[in-house]
């Protein structure tokens, strides 16, 4: 068994800085091919190319009118008209004619009257090559039209073909080999087992890479075999400009990638500050980078992102006009961070009240779902340990700033509503999303009164009044606006038969039942709480009322996977898992808005949306909502 650990973990800046200065020659050594200009839009200019033809090639007319020699025209004013005859001293022209000598200068149509059909009276005089289009005017014959290392656009592509270039000498894509290794990976379409793992980065990687001047085949799933991983590399590695493996750069037993580089050339840097993406691989073999990337996702996309796209664009030169745009705003919530590793924080982004908000995404190296939805990126230097809520960062923006500026933050107790909501937006307004975060109640009257949020799902009860919302909220804003958007049938989500007969609470302090909370700050856990009390029960007796989920239908799936029997959820979360569902009571679900919002054209928008039939209709289908309130204002 070969077990390696990190070579020394180097600080990414400082590791990719080590190894691009390894590859100096790799990265001047150009190759070049010539193709036809038409196809050449996003292409880099292998050498300076030069006008084959004078544009325009000829003196032309850039107006309608009469061709004239121009001094023929002087002394014409407006009290002392010239008469011009013609073929003497003018000639009709059209725009694009050619001007040709003894004739220099053009006088518009507008501006001559006609007096018969050989002469004109003018009222003005023009200068030479008055409203002519001089030869070489825009470019002449032999300027240079590019320099090397231009990175061709449909405009170039025009102007290259009027300057009569029509082959161009440009550098050649690069070759990209991925391989996909591990016995547990299987293509996508053939996984049958639950612990296989769908092959799914390579497409994501060739899609990636190949945005830019490189081509990407993907090799065959390898399995953990340390010679057969060192044949392919060898095999391929003359082929290719640059070797991908992924993945086994860590440490298991089954980890073969480092020894795979080291032992055909050289491993030059393993081990990153940063999180994730801390185990890459970046190595040498035969003067070609072989580098390995981690397997989960998340990792992966940082290494493409901040070493294997630098090293594409430093091979193939091409400049990459759309860069993301950095923005200041301030942290939706407090975040621990390591002060070793620097940290790649994926958020949603909104705009509340003229300040930028950043809503932490699942942070996890396997959640792939964070960078579906991030807006942008947020780097936690290595060094920090805590971000507060409200701290000042940057954003780094990995969507338009106009998109951003649309984003609607809906931070509180999510709901399958909202989700639906958000579809709906999209029919009348393409370019407005919901980013939602599920904070639980607590967490989005905080968002509002914070002013990191839009909007804000609740469902709080008040054991004192049996009350929701209201007291909760009071204890933090005194001027609010609240609108309600369901009633939502609350109970216990159970297995499928209800095998534990699970019917009232006193039931879950049975033995063998195994229950599933919600967080703290979720109204669902404060109901649960709220039930107990009513009814003498002490916490102690339940077992699973310290194992949270932070949504219902997390909650509904932990049941599903038997990981549990019963949890206190929502109906319509139950249903997505079929699982069976008994009743406890019906809570009030709403929407708290932030003042500055109100008057906004999107909050109209989604009132009209929420009071629609249509959207009630639908919701009704997911089961267990109560509408008849929705929309309507609990207080203004
Ligand atoms: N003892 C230690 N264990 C681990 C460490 C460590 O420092 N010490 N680092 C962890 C970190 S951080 C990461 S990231 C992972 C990376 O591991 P590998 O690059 O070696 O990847 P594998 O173990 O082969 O696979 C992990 C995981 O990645 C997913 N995967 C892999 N290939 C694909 C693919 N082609 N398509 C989709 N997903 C893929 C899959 O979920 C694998 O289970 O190591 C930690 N361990
Ligand atoms: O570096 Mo790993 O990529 O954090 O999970």
């Amino acid at each position: 068994m070969k077990r390696r650990f990190y070579l020394n973990k180097m600080d990414i800046e400082a590791g990719v800085e080590l190894f691009f200065s390894k590859l100096e020659e790799y990265f001047r050594n150009d190759e070049k091919e010539v193709i036809d200009v038409r196809e050449s839009s996003g292409r880099v200019t292998a050498e300076p190319i030069f006008a084959n033809e004078n544009v325009p090639s000829y003196n032309s007319s850039a107006m309608d009118g009469v061709a004239v020699i121009s001094k023929h025209t002087y002394g014409a004013t407006e009290s002392s008209p010239k008469i011009l005859e013609l073929e003497k001293d003018f000639e009709y022209i059209n725009t694009g004619y050619p001007i040709n000598k003894p004739y220099d200068a053009v006088i518009m149509i507008e501006n001559i009257e006609i007096i018969d059909d050989t002469k004109i009276k003018i009222r003005n005089s023009v200068f030479p090559y008055k409203d002519v289009r001089k030869v070489g005017e825009d470019i002449c014959k032999g300027e240079m039209l590019f320099p090397r290392y231009h990175t061709l656009t449909e405009n170039d592509i025009s102007f290259l073909l009027m300057a009569g270039v029509f082959k161009i000498p440009v550098l050649r894509e690069l070759n990209v080999l991925l391989i996909p290794t591990g016995n547990e990976i299987v293509k996508p379409e053939e996984k049958t087992e639950e612990f296989q793992i769908p092959e799914t980065n390579s497409a994501m990687i060739k899609n990636f890479i190949e945005k830019y001047n490189a081509s990407v085949d993907v090799h065959s799933i390898l399995p953990d075999d340390l010679e057969v991983l060192k044949k392919t590399i060898e095999e391929n590695i003359e082929k290719y400009d640059l070797i991908l493996l992924n993945a086994g750069s860590s440490a298991g037993s089954k980890d073969f990638t480092f020894h795979a580089v080291n032992e055909l050339g050289k491993v030059i840097v393993h081990g990153l500050n940063i999180k994730p993406g801390k185990p890459a691989i970046l190595g040498i073999v035969k003067d070609k980078p072989v580098i390995g990337l981690p397997g989960f996702p998340v990792s992966c996309n940082i290494i493409l992102e901040d070493i294997v796209k630098p090293l594409i664009l430093n091979k193939t030169k091409e400049e990459v006009y759309y860069d993301n745009e950095i923005i200041e705003g301030v942290s939706g919530k407090r975040i621990h961070s390591s002060i070793t590793e620097k940290e790649y924080l994926r958020v949603g982004v909104g705009k509340v009240e003229d300040r930028y908000v950043a809503i932490p995404l699942k942070r996890g190296a396997a959640n792939i779902s964070a960078v579906s939805k991030q807006d942008g990126v947020v780097y936690i230097e290595k060094g920090i340990e805590v971000l507060e809520d409200g701290e000042e960062i940057n954003i780094h923006l990995k969507r338009s700033k106009e998109i951003v500026d649309n984003n609607i933050l809906v931070i509180g107790s999510h709901d399958l509503l909202i989700d639906l909501l958000a579809d709906y937006i999209k029919r009348y307004d393409k370019n407005i999303n919901i980013v939602s975060a599920n904070v639980g109640s607590i967490g989005g009257i905080m968002a509002i009164a914070k002013g990191y949020a839009h909007m804000a799902g609740m469902h709080l009860l008040d054991p004192e009044s049996g009350e929701y919302n209201i007291s909760y909220i009071e204890e933090y804003i005194d001027e609010y606006t609240l609108m309600n958007l369901s009633y939502r049938e609350q109970g216990f989500i159970v297995q499928k038969g209800n095998p534990k007969g699970i019917k009232t609470f006193s039931d879950l302090t049975k033995d063998g039942v195994r229950y599933i909370n919600r967080q703290k700050t979720a109204g669902t856990r404060i109901l649960l709480d709220y039930h107990l009390e009513k009814e003498g029960i002490s916490p102690d007796r339940i077992h699973g009322y310290s194992d949270e989920e932070y949504s219902h239908v997390n909650l509904a799936l932990k049941i599903k996977k038997d990981m549990a029997d019963v949890g206190l959820g929502i109906k319509a979360a139950a249903n997505i898992y079929d699982l069976d569902f008994v009743p406890v009571a019906h809570e009030r679900y709403d929407l708290l808005i932030h003042p500055s919002f109100i008057d906004d054209p999107r909050f109209k928008l989604i009132q009209e949306i929420i009071g629609s039939e249509e959207f009630k209709r639908d919701a009704e289908k997911l089961g267990g909502y109560l509408l008849k309130d929705t929309g309507n204002f609990i207080k203004e």
